[in-house]
């Protein structure tokens, strides 16, 4: 009996084929009982549970495969074609478009795979090499952590310096100044400039048709900053104008409503006024197709340094170039505005039904370069940077306003000195922890010292995006569909929004 089932579990264990070997008798039985357990590996329960296992391995590496792909493909459809990570070639390079089938796809369906990423400062004093050029490395060293900043010496050649200051001096300048009102001015609501109402109808019409459109005014909402015309004063404005039947207004529609909004008790606002102060001259600077290549390549730096998708950037503020002559000034500011229900962004008010609200600049990070050597003074300031907590009415201490650089300079946190061709950057806004862009960086309050000696030219380079990153979907969808819709257009494009209104150079 015991022979009979050794026989039938020898066959069985034949049938595995894997030992025939004979066996000596004494090792006989305990081999006997090993080959039940082989029998059992062999069995089809077993097999059947390989199986499963394998086919569950399987499906979790196409379902982790499908992830990566949705993850990253609506993106780039979005973002258009994300630069490789700071190894950009220095030549200029043609502006990605979106995939127009995959454009198709509604907002909603890959909002939730924006992100915007950020370069990791790990301590004050870091300092990382980062590749930008093909034949050398910069070093980027971190300035503080709130907010996030850096300093890159180096950035530009002094020759891309010079290049950027001919053309801003080519195209022209746009004086830019406010002084402080006094209490009186604040008492009885006297503009912060006085400018006469043709100078400002003329400041106002950037494309000098003599007729103001919608695009004029609503580009001027940086004055809500408190720059010559006031959040109260625009909107008027804009009612105003949205009143002409033509949907234009000449200077004649102009001076009435102005002049009405002049009037004291007609600022609506019970909000005080900003106390921004500044003084300078200043252009725009289109940096697409078509434009000087040092211009293309200081963008293309840009998106290679931040890695952020290129179509973000390329719709983005063009390069503003600023003149500080001796005593020229910017007080304390921030670029960027808090999200906040009652405001909308500029950048991507074409694609809102949000006229209603006011439209703020929404900066996601400053690039700010220094392209010309100054003599004395000018240092770039962030009064509270690091400091352990953020409250505005800290900023004024027995008597002293650190927003106040003419007074002030001295006292900031950090203080650097321009050199030609550094950059700086800094984040205005954290994360809101989705990958998103949230809250404002109080942290990044910042100021221009007054120039002492000499003549300071700066740049700086804005990335716009919408808090909202649906309503920025939407702008970046309308562009693709507008670009779409003009073929042969693509080497003269221009993004809507700023570019619009500044002649290209
Ligand atoms: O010139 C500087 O150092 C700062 C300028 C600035 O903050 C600005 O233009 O927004
Ligand atoms: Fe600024």
């Amino acid at each position: 009996m015991e022979d009979s089932l050794e026989d039938l579990l020898e066959q069985q264990d034949g049938d595995c084929g894997d030992d025939n070997q004979p066996l000596a008798p004494k090792a006989k039985f305990r081999s006997s009982r090993m080959n039940i357990q082989r029998s059992n590996v062999c069995s089809r329960a077993y097999f059947v549970v390989v199986m499963v296992f394998f086919h569950v391995y399987i499906l979790n590496v196409i379902g982790l495969l499908l992830y990566v792909h949705y993850n990253n493909g609506p993106g780039e459809l979005v973002s258009g074609n994300a630069a490789p990570s700071a190894s950009v070639s220095d030549r200029g390079t043609a502006l990605p478009h979106a995939d127009p089938a995959s454009s198709e796809l509604h907002v909603e369906d890959y909002s939730h795979s924006f992100s915007l990423p950020r370069i990791e400062g790990i301590r004050v004093g870091h300092v990382q090499q980062v590749s930008l050029l093909p034949d050398r490395t910069h070093e980027m060293r971190t300035m503080s952590l709130k907010p996030l900043l850096f300093e890159i010496p180096g950035f530009l050649s002094e020759e891309e310096c010079r290049v950027v200051v001919q053309l801003a001096q080519l195209k022209g300048l746009m004086e830019s100044q406010t002084t402080t009102p006094s209490k009186e001015q604040e008492e009885s609501n006297q503009p912060l400039l006085s400018l006469s109402t043709e100078e400002v109808f003329s400041l106002l019409d950037l494309n000098q048709d003599g007729l103001l459109q919608n695009q004029e005014i609503v580009s001027h909402s940086r004055s809500r900053d408190g720059t010559w015309l006031n959040p109260d004063n625009l909107r008027q404005i804009l009612t105003g104008l949205e009143a002409c039947p033509t949907g234009t207004m000449t200077l004649e529609d102009f001076r009435h409503v102005y002049d009405v909004s002049q009037r004291p008790g007609q600022q609506q606002s019970g909000k005080p006024r900003s106390h921004f102060k500044q003084r300078n001259k200043n252009t725009w600077l289109y940096q697409g197709p078509g434009s000087h290549h040092v211009l293309q390549t200081l963008r293309n730096r840009l998106i290679s340094l931040t890695r952020l998708p290129s179509t973000l950037v390329e719709l983005s503020e063009p390069l503003q170039v600023i003149r500080y002559e001796n005593g020229d000034f910017s007080n304390a500011h921030h670029d960027s505005s808090p999200p906040q229900s009652e405001t909308t962004c500029t950048h991507t008010r074409l694609a809102g039904n949000k006229s209603a609200l006011t439209e703020v600049s929404c900066r996601y990070l400053t690039m700010l370069f220094y392209i010309s050597p100054v003599e004395e003074g000018g240092e770039t300031t962030f009064p509270v940077a690091d400091n352990r907590t953020y409250e505005e009415q800290a900023l004024v201490q027995d008597g002293v306003d650190l927003t106040d650089t003419k007074e002030t300079c001295g006292r900031g946190n950090i203080r650097i000195k321009p050199t030609v061709g550094t950059a700086l950057l800094w984040y205005n806004h954290l994360s809101d922890g989705r990958g998103w862009m949230g809250e404002l960086d109080e942290y990044s309050l910042h100021g221009e010292c007054p120039v002492r000696r000499g003549v300071k030219w700066m740049a700086n380079s804005w990335v716009n995006v919408d808090p909202d990153h649906q309503q920025q979907a939407r702008y970046q969808r309308l562009v693709a569909k507008r670009q779409r819709a003009k073929p042969g257009m693509e080497e003269h494009y221009q993004p809507l929004s700023h570019s619009d209104l500044h002649q290209d150079l």
